[in-house]
């Protein structure tokens, strides 16, 4: 048997490994930008690499065909999730649907976001939604375009419609402003706890210097200021239902949604209070950013390629046709804008590592052993711009998915920015939905330059350091009404 475990353990051994340092292993190769770094990294020491993340042996996935193997074939071995520190508070202790590690709460959590909350009827249900937010988006840009030289921060637009939307079908349409930005404010700090290197993860008998350097204090003051907020909103959900509010009707919210389930809870499965307050922040920490830099990426790039801008507005305004505002049902016709799309998620994924994976028994992949509770990153950045698979691939050529079946859903692995197999993002419709219809409205009411004296050329088209890749420079547009008379 040991003889055995030893042939098991020369195997592993046997894994392209980077030499680490004593102690931080790879971690000062990670760099400000890890999906850049492990790339370049990658490219020397192959698409399958082991590193040391402090003691924590990680694996980098760096092509399709490993992508597949990990999330297709082995799929239920990696299905699991690492905890960290960070993830373990902000999850209530990894009870929600993103951190939860593989099992039965995660398959009932899981169930719920995509049956009562995601899916398709459900973001359906929501079209009037996204239509008002819309609507009033394109009110705000003429607005402020009228009274700022008429240049608008389009960054700054797509957050807040984005996070209105979001915030209207978690927490129905009562929201206040102040309470919406306050939502904004905490997901942006959540992308920044998970960046910083908690001691306590990588060497657990150093906590105390994250005691010491203030970092662990700062992680609870940060929890406990989502968790009176959760608390709040959900208060106030029940305080309506006593009141006699309709938790049924139409402007059902995923609040009364949740509530209504606990109500129904059976004995197999009691969905707590714990239980909702973490599928809240999942839905706005998962939910706002991605989505809302998908469409920061997407105006950055048509703004540098006029020519791509200019088919996208003419499909639109043809299969508009007349009208100021295209509607939901029609965004099935607009093709070039849907290659758009996948083009600004081959090159911009808003999570570039996806979300890690961890094994949770040992497997073997490529004649190599791996052990249990191995880390796994896909780096679906570098994939999405790998040679192998794609022509010139740094360039923004949304013609390549015209006469293509390839899609982001989850079966193509040279194109995963939303993951795939069990643990595939399930807010894929939803978030789909909101950035097909706002950047088909954007495009269709008006036409974009660069403000005077700057071109496209100085346009830097650089990721922001943090958990979603967001542009580091904020776009500011000047936009034309266009005239529908
Ligand atoms: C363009 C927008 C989005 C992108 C690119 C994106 C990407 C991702 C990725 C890469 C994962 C990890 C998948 C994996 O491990 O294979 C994920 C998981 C998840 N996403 Fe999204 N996402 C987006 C929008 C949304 C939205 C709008 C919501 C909800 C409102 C959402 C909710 C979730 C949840 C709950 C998970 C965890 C799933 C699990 O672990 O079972 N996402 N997403």
């Amino acid at each position: 048997e040991r003889g055995r475990r030893r042939a098991i353990s020369n195997k592993i051994a046997l894994l392209p490994a980077l030499p680490g340092l004593p102690l931080i292993g790879n971690i000062h190769e990670l760099g400000s930008l890890p999906h850049q770094s492990l790339r370049e990294l990658s490219k020397k020491h192959g698409s399958l690499m082991l590193l040391h993340i402090g003691s924590i042996p990680t694996l980098v996935v760096s092509s399709a065909e490993l992508a597949q193997e990990f999330m297709r074939t082995h799929d239920m071995v990696f299905a699991s999730r690492p905890s960290s520190k960070v993830s373990k508070l902000l999850s209530y202790n990894n009870i929600d649907i993103a951190f939860s590690p593989y099992g039965d709460c995660w398959r009932q959590l899981r169930r719920i976001s995509v049956n009562n909350l995601l899916g398709q009827k459900m973001v359906q249900s929501f079209s009037i939604v996204r239509s008002e937010e819309v609507a009033q988006l394109l009110e705000r840009v003429e607005d402020q375009a009228s009274r700022d030289n008429g240049v608008v921060c389009i960054t700054e637009m797509l957050n807040s419609v984005v996070s209105n939307i979001l915030c209207r079908v978690v927490l129905g349409a009562s929201m206040s402003d102040e309470r919406t930005s306050l939502v904004c404010e905490l997901v942006k700090r959540n992308s920044t706890f998970f960046s910083v290197v908690f001691f306590e993860d990588h060497f657990p008998k150093l906590r105390w210097l994250d005691v010491l350097l203030g970092s662990e204090a700062k992680l609870r003051t940060h929890f406990n200021t989502w968790d009176s907020l959760l608390e709040e909103f959900i208060e106030n959900h029940l305080n309506k239902c006593k009141d006699g509010g309709d938790s049924n009707g139409t402007n059902t919210d995923f609040i009364d949604i949740l509530l209504q389930l606990q109500r129904d809870s059976n004995t197999d499965f009691v969905l707590t209070r714990n239980h909702i307050k973490a599928i809240l922040m999942d839905m706005f920490a998962a939910g706002t950013d991605t989505s809302f830099i998908t469409l920061d990426w997407s105006m950055a790039e048509l703004i540098r390629n006029p020519e791509v801008m200019k088919k996208a507005q003419d499909e639109v305004r043809e299969i508009a046709n007349g009208d100021e505002m295209i509607a939901e049902e029609r965004l099935g016709q607009l093709k070039y804008l849907n290659a758009v799309i996948k083009e600004v998620l081959r090159l911009h994924p808003p999570v570039p590592l996806l979300l890690p994976r961890v094994s949770t028994e040992a497997c073997q992949m490529q004649g190599y052993n791996i052990p249990k509770e191995t880390r796994v990153f896909i780096n679906a950045w570098a994939i999405g711009r790998d040679g192998a698979y794609w022509d010139s691939p740094d360039e923004f050529k949304p013609e390549r998915f015209l006469d293509s079946t390839i899609d982001y859903r989850g079966k193509d692995f040279h194109l995963i920015p939303f993951g795939a197999g069990r643990r595939i993002c399930p807010g894929m419709p939803f978030a789909v939905a909101v950035v097909e219809l706002t950047l088909a409205n954007l495009l269709l009411r008006f036409n974009w330059t660069l403000p005077s004296g700057i071109s496209k050329e100085v346009m830097k088209m650089e990721d922001s350091p943090g958990l979603g890749s967001l542009r580091k420079q904020k776009l500011e547009l000047v936009p034309t009404l266009v005239n529908f008379k």
